[in-house]
Order: structure tokens, then sequence, then C-alpha cells
């Protein structure tokens, strides 16, 4: 099926979406483009429509999430990786909704797995850009600036970036048990660990290789890059960068929306 050109030439950025910074980073004319896979049912959350069209403060959450990769001056083209029945759904959504003018946009259907859907996006990329940021849509709250240093990082030169943080707790790897105490295996040491989260920014060529090579259902691409031996660098993430996943996180997303837009005077 092929790609749905939906360039919306919307007029103005929601006062929702974190303020852009006045300058794009990296190289003058380095073209980036951010995939936002959206082709999930959100199991976890429970009931419902598939995760990326569930509201969040009123607007869906995947159109929360193409505003923040739009709210990044560097980002000039968002590929949208819509569920496989819901591509012309998806793409009424976003005409209906105020996007920057400076983004195009398009939507495409995703595929079984993530995996699937980030290949979708990626395959329906146009020539001319170099950096790819891949984004869950259920990731809608991230922050222009973490969006920003993603792309810094791999316009100064590395293949593979991805934001995270240090981890609250201590982890301890178990022996799996289907019932019962399961048997802890190790403790790795906590200062060395980091919990991931996206945009995750590529050096295209490279992304494209992984996606191309590494074929057994992958959810987080940059270990796909690691599997091709290569590096992958983290820069900090932001804590309002969580993904929702289950209930209490959409609880925890309404009230992190409600603080910003207190905060903007709405
Ligand atoms: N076949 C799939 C599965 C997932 N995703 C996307 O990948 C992102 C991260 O996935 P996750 O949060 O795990 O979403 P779901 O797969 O929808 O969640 P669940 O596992 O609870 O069903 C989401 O934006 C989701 O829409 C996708 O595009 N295509
Ligand atoms: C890409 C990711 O969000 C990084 O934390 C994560 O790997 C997605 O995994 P999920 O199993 O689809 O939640």
């Amino acid at each position: 099926m092929s790609p749905e050109d939906t360039n919306l030439n919307a007029d103005l950025m929601s006062d929702e979406t974190t303020q852009a910074p006045q300058t794009a980073p990296g190289a003058a004319g380095a073209r980036t483009a951010a995939v936002i896979p959206a082709a999930g049912r959100g199991v976890r959350l429970g009931p419902g429509a598939p995760k990326a069209l569930r509201t969040l403060g009123g607007t869906p959450m995947l159109v929360h999430a193409v505003r923040a990769m739009a709210a990044s001056r560097a980002v000039s083209l968002v590929v949208v990786v819509a569920p496989a029945d819901g591509t012309a759904e998806v793409k009424a959504l976003l005409d209906a909704h105020t996007l920057p003018e400076r983004t195009d946009f398009l939507v495409v259907p995703g595929g079984e797995n993530r995996q699937d859907s980030v290949k979708a996006g990626l395959d329906a990329l146009p020539p001319g850009y170099d950096t790819v940021l891949v984004h869950d849509a259920a990731r809608p709250l991230v922050p222009v600036d973490t969006v920003d240093a993603v792309i810094e990082a791999v316009r100064d030169g590395a293949v593979a970036v991805v934001p995270a943080l240090p981890l609250a707790d201590t982890v301890k790897e178990v022996e799996p048990a289907a019932e019962g105490p399961e048997p802890v295996v190790a403790t790795p040491q906590r200062a060395r660990l980091r919990a991931v989260q996206t945009p995750q920014g590529f050096e295209r060529a490279t992304l494209v290789r992984a996606h191309e090579t590494v074929t057994d259902n992958v959810t987080d691409d940059a270990s796909m890059v690691e599997q091709l031996g290569l590096p992958v660098v983290v820069v900090p993430g932001h804590e309002e960068a969580f993904k929702v996943t289950r209930p209490l996180d959409l609880v925890l997303a309404e009230a992190v929306l409600a603080r910003r837009r207190k905060n903007d005077g709405f």
C-alpha cells in the first residue's frame, strides 16, 4: 500500500507543545525525519481504542507525540506508522489538529510488531534525510530539549543515540518462575544501568542496515545497531519522556500535562 501524503500545512504550533528552540541543532542543511510507530494495540493499557488514539488532556496521544517531534526545528518530516486498518482515520486525525507548517507528514500502515512498523516507516522515507529519529507514539510528552540533544549527538558523529535515565530502583536478575518465589541470579551494578527512552536517533544508513539484518522482533532499535557491532551512545533522557504502558502511566501523563497547561497559563 502506498503512503498517503498528508502535508498538513497547519498555521500554528499548539501551545501544548514544549517551546521549540530558535536554532536547529547541528549542521546547516542536514535533514532529519522522525518515524513514529503508532500501530500497537496497547494491550497492557487495557481494553479500548488503539493506544496511540486514546486521549490525553482531550487530545490523542499520537497528536502529542507528533507535536513533540515537530517541536524540534531540525525535524522537517514526520512519518506516522498507523494501525494497518486505520491509516485513513489517522490521516483525518492529523488533518483535524494544528501542526507546524514547516513540517511535512506521511501516514503509512504498520505491521504485526514494533520492528515491522518501524521498518514500514523507514521504507517510506524519501531520499535526503540523513538523520532519522524513531519515537514511540506512547511517549507523548518528551520535551523538545531531549529531541534536540539526540539529533545533535547524531550530527556530531554518533551512528546511534539513545536518551536514557539512571534507575531509581535496584534491579535483580532472576530465574523466571511461573509461580512461587523466583530465585535471584544476580544484582547488576545500578550505577552502570540506564532506562532507555525515545526518540532514538540514527545515521539513516545504519538504521536501515540494522532493520535489514536483524529479524528477530526486537523492540529497541538501538539494540539492533548493537547487534551489528556498532557503537551506541546514551544522552540524558527526561522524566517526562516516560512510556504510557499501563493504566497508572495514563494518570501520570494527565497530571504532567495539566501541570504544563497551568504553567503556560491555560
Ligand atoms: N505492531 C506494533 C506494535 C507497537 N507499535 C508501537 O511501538 C510503540 C511502543 O510499543 P508499546 O508501548 O509496547 O505499545 P503496544 O505494543 O501498543 O503495547 P502493548 O505491548 O501493551 O500492546 C508504541 O507507540 C506502539 O504503537 C507499533 O507501531 N506497531
Ligand atoms: C523502544 C523502547 O521504548 C525503549 O525503551 C522500548 O524498547 C519499547 O518496548 P515495548 O516492549 O514495545 O514497550
